[in-house]
């Protein structure tokens, strides 16, 4: 970036500061909800207590007791115990002794095999009874081999959970995971039941029968030691007791509210900024500004940059609430810079993906709608998504498909915050426990846990996602540029050799009728063939443009500028009429390299637009139709910023605008904000902009409109002077006597063709060979002798037509061919007396019953 460039980069931040600062309610308006949003984090601190809980003394629970809900009996039937292998009798003794020893009346069924067993449970409801079943792993070769003194067995236990303490289904598993949550439970688990609670090893039964099977077995192979050992003895559970301990309850909702509010905060700051980018696209401002000079790195830069500083102070923010809230795990002591780190590689990755979206939306205010449900949506979801995917029954779902999903969703930024915030806490948080209590049995608190570091890439932990995070931001901010640079040529290649190269194939030879269109005009004709057969160089001119069309593809197809060729010099004052719709407008737009061409070309200064688009840029000063007009910024702050982007020098730049301020005599209204200006006022501003700088050309679309005759003289002396210093000036007007004083030659448009060409006498004369005649008669003139004056002026002047009729006025159109000014004026002073004639005038017709007769092409047929 050279010095000019930083130049302008400078520029492009001050404009920012300048519209965030004068937006001051919507800055207000912005800190609010975000402290809204944060507010929820200290109503959460406010409500949720620090308590003193335990201490935790447990009572004994018996193990050979029978689970409550065997109390119930299934439907139909009795509760089962099942046993594999069915043919070995050892095992089936030992199943009928436990059936016993439990003195409950359990119908005893055996099965081949495993799979037998489990063909059993899935058909019907018969894992419903199935009460536990007793699997050895053990091969009998014959019925009455023994058990080995070493077997292995499984207990097999319905996944729902049965007991009374639960009134809700488990859907497939036993949730193991559950036992050990992150972050870790301060206290104990299920501090209340006395017997473990959920998921239920004690209520479910689990011990009860394992010891019913451990005591059978034990007597199988020798009773009178089983019976010495068991005789007298009852075997219990108990939980270890737990010592006091406070907890606080905040913590409770640390994993995804935070992570929550956090989003929420941040996606306010994302959709101010994405919603002015899309604004300034909308009203044509960051064309303007391309215009000016600006090239692409220097506007995207100085967008990041100051975005970046606008994200900090969101951060800080937040960090206050933190500090209120106490999060320490945030900011004690070197964590300030981890959070900080966190915090700010999310921003580089949000805000450029910010970038790269605000290029499918057009409208501000959709963009604005699109995108708030985009970022609370994808990082609502992609939470929701995650948590399911840590729930153990999720691994359902192949691995191959959970896999990929994981990682689709670290395309959001939104979720890798939300991850690292919550793995950071984890992390800290089991740091801060394993450091109290060395002997808690439930925390992984051994020495390479502990002493890992959390920017380590391994699972759990944030190294991963800040990578990720980093990546994104490059990414997005790469392929923002590269759009940028890439999506005209794109839309020029599209439009040229795509959607043109399939309508010419199907048009064929209606193709060149439809875009020559009527007979061409000699003049355009003329010039048609100047700019083809001429050398380039030799024609020198500021601007060229050679048979230049643009087709919007459409339903219907519109055909809005037909195979135009014009050559302006420098010097020169262009003026292109034509009725609303003519066309004016979009060759406006291909000129400026708003829009593509769908063929022909355009060269300014010898540049071609298709070759170097910003070369041709920077040379162009444009008032499009709309006033593309920065707001928030008074008239002479937006002349001053873009005086510095046209390169300026500081010293001249409050001199230069004074003088442009001057010439267009917006100084009253220099120091107020532009959005308080009349239309008209900001329609002299506008023009103001594009005359001021260096460009080689000037495009003025209708800069008159709503302009007053004082100011309208002003923008024509405006207009004139850049003319007369070597600018070739090309203006669009509805004012065709404007046009007719000062433009040196103009071209009338219809249906996007050039009908003539040429300076404006030059057009007068060609199609105004007729005279205009006016003739008033007195107010008391019969009706039959005003019916006499018509048949008189009539045959008398052969081919004239009224155009007009009004309370005794009349206006004719008369051909001046055989019809001199003498003896019009000879004939209608001797009528004078005859038919009661109170006045009368003859004139030669203006441009604009020219431009008139283009409306109406009978009469064009009468002058031609
Ligand atoms: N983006 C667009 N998509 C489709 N059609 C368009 C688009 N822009 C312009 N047109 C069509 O192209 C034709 C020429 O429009 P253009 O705006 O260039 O006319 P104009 O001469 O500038 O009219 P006005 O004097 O009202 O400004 C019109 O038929 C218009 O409907």
């Amino acid at each position: 970036m050279d010095l000019l460039e930083l130049n302008k980069f400078m520029v492009l931040l001050w404009k920012n500061f300048i519209l965030k600062r004068r937006q001051f309610f919507t800055m207000v308006a912005e800190i609010i909800l975000t402290l809204l949003f944060a507010g929820t984090l200290l109503l959460t601190r406010t409500f949720t207590v620090i308590r003193k809980n335990g201490p935790y003394n447990y009572s004994r629970q018996p193990v050979d007791e029978l689970p409550a809900f065997l109390g119930r009996v299934p439907y139909p039937g009795l509760w089962e115990l099942a046993f594999v292998p069915s043919k070995s009798v050892v095992v089936r003794t030992i199943i009928e002794a436990v059936k016993r020893d439990l003195h409950y009346n359990f119908k005893v069924q055996g099965f081949p095999s495993e799979r037998d067993f489990e063909d059993y449970v899935k058909q019907g409801n018969n894992s419903q009874r199935v009460m536990v079943a007793f699997v050895f792993d053990h091969e009998f070769k014959n019925s009455y081999d023994p058990l080995p003194l070493q077997a292995k067995y499984y207990l097999r236990f319905r996944s729902v959970q049965r007991n009374k303490y639960i009134d809700f289904d488990r859907p497939r598993s036993w949730q193991t995971g559950d036992l050990f949550p992150t972050p870790p439970s301060v206290g104990p688990r299920n501090e209340q039941d006395a017997d473990g609670g959920s998921p239920g090893y004690f209520s479910e039964g689990f011990l009860v029968m394992q010891h019913a099977l451990d005591k059978a077995i034990m007597r199988y192979h020798d009773l009178t030691a089983a019976q010495a050992l068991l005789g007298d003895v009852n075997v219990f559970v108990q939980r270890f007791p737990y010592p006091e301990y406070y907890h606080d309850y905040f913590f409770n909702f640390l994993g995804i509210l935070i992570p929550l509010v956090i989003l929420f905060i941040f996606s306010m700051n994302h959709f101010t900024l994405v919603q002015s980018l899309v604004w300034e696209k909308e009203n044509r401002l960051k064309h303007i500004q391309f215009l000016s000079g600006v090239y692409i790195l220097a506007y995207w830069l100085s967008a990041l940059l100051w975005d970046f500083i606008i994200f900090s102070a969101s951060c800080c923010l937040l960090l206050g609430v933190f500090k209120y809230c106490q999060l320490d795990l945030f900011l004690a002591e070197y964590h300030f810079l981890d959070t900080m780190l966190i915090f700010m590689l999310y921003g580089w990755a949000a805000i450029p993906l910010m970038y790269l979206l605000s290029f499918l939306f057009t409208r501000g205010t959709s963009a604005y709608i699109k995108l708030v449900l985009f970022n609370y949506l994808s990082g609502i979801f992609s939470l929701l998504i995650d948590s399911i995917f840590e729930f153990e029954n999720s691994h359902s779902m192949p691995n191959a498909t959970r896999n990929f999903m994981l990682h689709l969703l670290l395309v959001f930024p939104n979720y890798n915050l939300a991850k690292c915030i919550t793995y950071y806490t984890t992390f800290h948080q089991m740091k801060k426990w394993c450091s109290l209590k060395q002997d808690v049995a439930f925390l992984p608190c051994d020495k390479e846990n502990t002493t890992k570091s959390i920017y380590s890439l391994e699972e759990k932990m944030i190294g991963k996602y800040l990578v990720i995070m980093s990546i994104t931001g490059f990414t997005c901010l790469f392929l923002a540029f590269f759009w940028e640079s890439i999506l005209w040529k794109l839309r020029t290649f599209f439009n040229r050799y795509a959607y043109f190269g399939i309508y010419k194939t199907f048009k064929k030879k209606d193709l060149s009728k439809e875009l020559s269109g009527d007979s061409e005009d000699e003049d355009v004709e003329n010039e048609r063939k100047r700019i083809l057969e001429q050398p380039q160089v030799s024609l020198s001119s500021a601007v060229l443009v050679k048979e230049l069309t643009k087709i919007y593809f459409k339903c219907p197809v519109i055909l809005a500028v037909r195979n135009i060729s014009i050559a302006i010099q420098r010097g020169d004052c262009f003026g292109l009429l034509g009725f609303n719709g003519a066309g004016k407008t979009t060759t406006f737009q291909m000129l400026t390299g708003e829009e593509t061409a769908t063929s022909g070309e355009v060269f300014l200064d010898g540049f071609c637009i298709t070759k170097d688009l910003w070369k041709v840029k920077s040379r162009i000063g444009y008032c499009p139709q709309t006033d593309a007009l920065l707001e928030y910024m008074t008239g002479r702050e937006i002349m001053t910023m873009y005086a510095r982007l046209w390169g300026i020098s500081e010293s001249q730049i409050q001199l230069y605008v004074n003088s442009w301020l001057n010439l267009l005599q917006l100084e009253p209204h220099a120091d107020k904000i532009i959005r308080t200006y009349s239309g008209g006022c900001k329609r002299r501003l506008s023009t103001a902009i594009a005359l001021m700088g260096k460009p080689t050309v000037i495009l003025l679309d209708e800069p008159s409109t709503g302009m007053d005759p004082v100011a309208r003289r002003l923008l024509w002396a405006a207009v004139t002077r850049a003319r007369e210093s070597g600018k070739a000036i090309v203006i669009t007007s509805h004012r065709t006597e404007e046009c007719d004083a000062f433009c040196t030659r103009l071209a009338i448009m219809v249906k996007g063709k050039f009908m003539c060409l040429g300076s404006p006498q030059h057009l007068k004369n060609k199609f105004g060979n007729i005279y205009t005649l006016k003739i008033k008669v007195k107010i008391d003139t019969p009706e039959h002798k005003l019916e006499d004056l018509k048949f008189f002026i009539t045959t008398t002047f052969p081919g004239s037509v009224l155009k007009q009729e009004n309370q005794g006025n009349l206006n004719y159109y008369i051909p001046s061919k055989d019809n001199s000014w003498a003896k019009v004026f000879g004939i209608l002073e001797e009528a004078k007396d005859q038919f009661s004639l109170e006045d009368y005038s003859i004139s030669q017709i203006t441009l604009e019953q020219v431009f008139l007769t283009f409306a109406n092409p009978e009469n064009r047929e009468m002058n031609v």
